[in-house]
């Protein structure tokens, strides 16, 4: 793919190696400065970033957000909002953006079972952080899925699906501890995909619920398992009733 963008360029018959995402990244290999070129390897190692990192993650949200299928009361809300917006036409990005239920819901799947569980860092300079000291290169593991589970900062409803929690946004949800909810990460080296996987998610689940109603099969078992991502191990079994 790689060849075929700069053979393209070179016979002319595409003026540059494009706008798009392997554009980009090809142009970067053929970047004058030394210092901001990157090698063939890093462009194929960034693909593939970008594809693991975006595909089994949003696969992820989905599936868990189809647990709506067990809360009827939120997915008849969701669908109603989704209907009153969009009717039976396809979502559109003003919608999306207005869709306040779906947002909640879409939060609650992330905090209770975070695609990624857990962020590695390396400690550049020595840090203290109260009582705590971190000496320069200590690696330092954040449990998202522990810190998305304490009864602490979400209360002792914290192991319930509860959208409602985030009906004031993320701050109040959190107690005013807004970094305990790091679906994304945190900080200079977050998500870049996030708005793009939460759009994804809300598209997809628009358009099922503009068609189908689901309820969940009594083949479903809860098993919740850390296999790259978060997924339901035996999937989610729904029987879907075409609206
Ligand atoms: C629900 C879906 C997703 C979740 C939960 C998720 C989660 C994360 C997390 C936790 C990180 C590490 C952030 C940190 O270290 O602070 C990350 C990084 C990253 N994500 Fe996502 N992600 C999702 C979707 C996507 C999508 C759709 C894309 C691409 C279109 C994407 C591309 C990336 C990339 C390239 C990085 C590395 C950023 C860097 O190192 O600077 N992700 N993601």
């Amino acid at each position: 793919m790689i060849k075929k963008r700069e053979e393209s360029v070179i016979t002319g018959r595409l003026e540059s190696y494009g706008n798009d995402f392997l554009g980009l990244l090809v142009k970067a290999n053929h970047d004058a400065d030394k210092r901001m070129k990157l090698s063939v390897d890093d462009v194929i190692d960034e693909c593939k970033t970008f594809y693991v990192g975006r595909h089994e993650t949003t696969t992820s949200l989905l599936a868990w957000t189809v647990l709506l299928a067990i809360h009827m009361d939120w997915q008849d809300k969701a669908r109603k909002e989704v209907v009153e917006l969009f009717g039976k036409q396809n979502p559109t990005p003003d919608g999306i953006s207005r869709l306040k239920i779906m947002c909640m819901i879409v939060n609650e799947s992330l905090r209770l079972y975070p695609p990624v569980v857990s962020l590695a860092r390396q400690i550049h300079d020595k840090v203290v952080l109260g009582n705590l000291i971190l000496p320069a290169k200590v690696q330092v593991s954040i449990p998202i899925l522990a810190i998305h589970h304490d009864p602490q900062i979400w209360g002792e409803d914290v192991d319930l699906f509860k959208p409602k929690r985030f009906a004031q946004g993320a701050a109040k949800a959190t107690n005013n501890n807004i970094a305990a909810f790091l679906p994304f990460g945190l900080g200079p080296r977050n998500c870049v995909g996030s708005n793009f996987a939460v759009t994804e998610a809300k598209i997809a689940l628009s358009m099922i619920l503009q068609h189908y109603r689901f309820t969940l099969s009594p083949t479903y078992v809860h098993s919740p398992a850390y296999l790259l991502t978060m997924n339901p191990k035996h999937g989610i079994q729904v029987k879907l009733q075409a609206l």
